[in-house]
């Protein structure tokens, strides 16, 4: 059987970088005038004041392929995102897409608040070349879908933001894409529908659509990709195996925040039976876990004792 790894590449990042311009102090004309010194230092150091959201990113995607990128807050996911969905242009470098592409990104963009949601797929459709008839025959089923039947023809500026996501999931689901960008979004809705969610993405995926989804649901990175990327600072810092490159995100968190190391710390004690797979199955993942959770005696102490038991026993 062939897999996504045989396939061709249908979506590349060569070089991409994206900067953007930080909000100089002082610019505004009052502070200018009250505070020309300020202001003429901001203005001196304007060149320094500006982000690199991406640096300097290269990566493919073969047909089929589920690819997931995750990272800590800030580390320019959902900027690369934007980049390969076309929304934004590359400082430098270049993107190169083969193939329909739909895109599910933040939270109510491309939606207009003051119509309804009915008009607001067809809409949605529209912008990404469909006909209003092919829209109005897929209506049905994304407002099926999205279980939004008693609001769809209320302005969208009256929806919760968990209704924001289900119409834009159904839409983005039903485009028939090739390609479908996935960013955040599916942590907002409801546990039933986001399941309802994977479940589709699963059908999509058996489809041979190709998925690129940032999350931070580490679970359904691992449940769903064929491999995974690892974001820090706008740079792309790993990529490979889902397991591994999750191993590395939480050894990063662990290593940044005493809460995390807690939550990491809980989480495993919630699941331990599946740790302890993933503990024997894959070595340099479990260093990599040991290392994030050094700090964490208790947990230290058992995986010992558990390592002693398995070897007295
Ligand atoms: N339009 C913009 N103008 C200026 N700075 C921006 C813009 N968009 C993003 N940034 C900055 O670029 C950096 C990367 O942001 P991005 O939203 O891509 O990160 P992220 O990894 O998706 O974070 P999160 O997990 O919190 O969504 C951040 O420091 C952010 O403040």
């Amino acid at each position: 059987m062939p897999t996504p790894s045989d396939g061709e590449v249908v979506l590349a990042a060569r070089g991409v970088s994206r900067r953007y311009p930080l909000a100089v102090p002082g610019q505004a004309l009052k502070t200018t005038l009250l505070h020309p010194g300020q202001a003429l230092r901001a203005w001196r150091t304007r060149r320094r004041r500006e982000l690199w959201a991406v640096r300097d990113v290269s990566f493919e995607v073969r047909r089929g392929e589920f690819f997931s990128i995750v990272g800590a807050n800030g580390s320019g996911k959902s900027t690369l995102l934007r980049l390969l969905a076309g929304l934004s242009k590359p400082t430098r470098g270049s993107v190169e897409v083969r193939g329909r592409v739909s895109t599910l990104l933040e939270l109510g963009s491309g939606f207009h608040p003051q119509v309804s949601g009915r008009e607001n797929v067809i809409m949605n459709g529209l912008l990404m070349g469909r006909t209003r008839r092919e829209m109005e025959a897929l209506l049905p089923a994304i407002v099926e879908f999205s279980g939004l039947q008693e609001f769809i023809d209320q302005p969208m500026r009256t929806y919760s933001s968990g209704m924001y996501v289900r119409l834009g999931f159904a839409i983005a689901a039903f485009m028939d894409p090739e390609i479908l960008l996935v960013d955040e979004v599916l942590a907002v809705g409801d546990a039933k529908f986001q399941e309802k969610c994977y479940e589709h993405i699963a059908g999509l995926q058996r489809k041979g659509v190709t998925m690129v989804m940032v999350s931070h649901d580490l679970g359904a990175v691992e449940r769903f990709s064929d491999r995974a990327a690892l974001m820090e600072r706008g740079r792309m810092v790993a990529i490979g195996p889902p397991r591994k490159v999750i191993g590395l995100h939480l050894e990063r968190l662990a290593e940044t925040s005493p809460e995390i190391r807690q939550a990491i710390h809980e989480g495993m004690e919630a699941d331990e039976e599946r740790v302890r797979r993933m503990l024997e199955e894959d070595p340099e993942w479990a260093a990599a876990f040991a290392a994030a959770l050094e700090r964490n005696p208790a947990f230290h102490e058992r995986l010992r004792e558990q390592a002693e038991r398995e070897r007295s026993g």
